[in-house]
């Protein structure tokens, strides 16, 4: 099996490639850049030294098709959309890290993201890579859309509660934050050191082009979900998502039975941790994992529920969750390559 990650210049491009390297049956993979031909991946990633001197290659779809079994898009939206209906019709897989091939409806995508949608018809083959929620089509899927960063933290945190408990469904508040890897490597103006250092800002109100994935993630699981409330921040720090949730049952519950209810849904799942009664997770714990770990509480005072939501937005948000989906549409073993715990402090 040999993969291709183009966009691999990029910081989910370098976290597959850290993931590839200690996967034990993916050895062979090829590197590609739209600006950067012939240079090695170590000089743009001095960390990769001695690791892997592999020579960043064009994006030439036609060969990537002869060489490679699946392809790894780890490119800015409004790419993939063009390049990933030739792979699929030559029968490569494709792993797509963009938005491109998240919405069936072409409409929400250009909306949103502001630019013209991928087929409609290939869409329609695209299967969202939420692997927890959707691990039976990710078995059988030649095309993964793997999921934003924000929309897993939210998604993983609010599917138990809305399948089992009756919910306002006009009631749900997201509070999410971010690290600065969140806006990839590229420089910005909002991503400078002076700009995230010792500050907090709230970015895209109530615009962010993640709100209708996690509309149509969420409507699988309660489909008379009214519109979410949903804000983001930009935090201080490199890595990591905190998605604090808030919602309003329509039924009496408590805190033991809402832990009971989280640990019961993910029992059986490899990435997803349950705190115990009382207790909170922090970026710091999932920081480079592929884990999303959870909290979550009732406040008999308010009658609210609140679940706390982590993640490596580079990990779990992006690259893991694509290796993830890889193992699983290879029937491997899920954790394949994934296995190193948390790096802390
Ligand atoms: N950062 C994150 O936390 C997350 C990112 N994502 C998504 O993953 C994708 C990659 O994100 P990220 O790694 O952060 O982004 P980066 O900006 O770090 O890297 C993107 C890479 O794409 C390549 N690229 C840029 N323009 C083009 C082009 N016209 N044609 C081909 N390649 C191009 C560039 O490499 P080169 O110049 O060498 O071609 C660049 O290194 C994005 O769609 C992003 O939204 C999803 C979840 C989380
Ligand atoms: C901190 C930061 O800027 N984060 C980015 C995450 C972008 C992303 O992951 O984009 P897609 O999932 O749409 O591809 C943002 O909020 O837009």
């Amino acid at each position: 099996m040999k993969a291709a990650i183009i966009g691999a210049t990029g910081y989910s491009g370098a976290e597959l490639i850290r993931f590839l390297h200690q996967h034990p049956y993916i050895k062979d993979y090829t590197v590609h850049s739209s600006s950067q031909v012939g240079v090695e991946i170590s000089e743009s990633y001095p960390q990769l030294n001695q690791i892997t001197s592999l020579p960043l290659q064009e994006i030439n779809s036609l060969k990537i098709s002869e060489d490679a079994d699946i392809v790894f898009m780890a490119t800015p939206s409004g790419i993939s959309k063009d390049l990933t209906p030739g792979f699929v019709e030559n029968g490569v897989k494709v792993i797509d890290l963009s938005g491109d091939f998240r919405f069936k409806n072409p409409e929400v995508y250009e909306t949103w993201y502001k630019q013209k949608a991928a087929p409609k018809e290939v869409l329609q083959k695209a299967v969202y890579g939420l692997t927890e929620l959707n691990r039976e089509q990710v078995k059988e899927a030649k095309l993964i859309a793997n999921p934003g960063c924000y929309p897993t933290a939210t998604i993983l945190g609010l599917s138990p509660l809305l399948k089992n408990i009756n919910i306002d469904s006009g009631s749900i508040v997201i509070d999410a934050k971010s690290g600065a890897s969140g806006a990839g490597r590229k420089a910005s103006l909002g991503i400078n050191f002076c700009e995230v250092n010792e500050n907090f800002r709230i970015y895209k109100v109530n615009e962010h082009q993640h709100i209708p994935e996690i509309e149509q993630g969420l409507k699988t699981v309660c489909p008379q979900l009214q519109p979410i409330k949903f804000n983001t921040h930009l935090v201080p720090m490199t890595r990591g998502i905190m998605a604090t949730i808030y919602c309003k049952p329509l039924e009496k519950t408590s805190q033991k039975l809402l832990v009971e209810l989280y640990q019961q849904f993910y029992e059986k799942e490899p990435f997803v941790r349950i705190r115990k009664q009382g207790e909170y997770p922090a970026t710091k714990e999932v920081y480079g994992s592929n884990f999303c770990d959870i909290g979550v509480t009732y406040d008999e005072r308010t009658g609210w529920i609140t679940v706390v939501a982590v993640i490596d937005n580079l990990v779990k948000g992006a690259a893991g969750q694509a290796i993830q989906n890889l193992n699983v549409m290879l029937g491997i073993d899920e954790a394949s390559g994934l296995n190193g715990p948390p790096l802390f402090p």
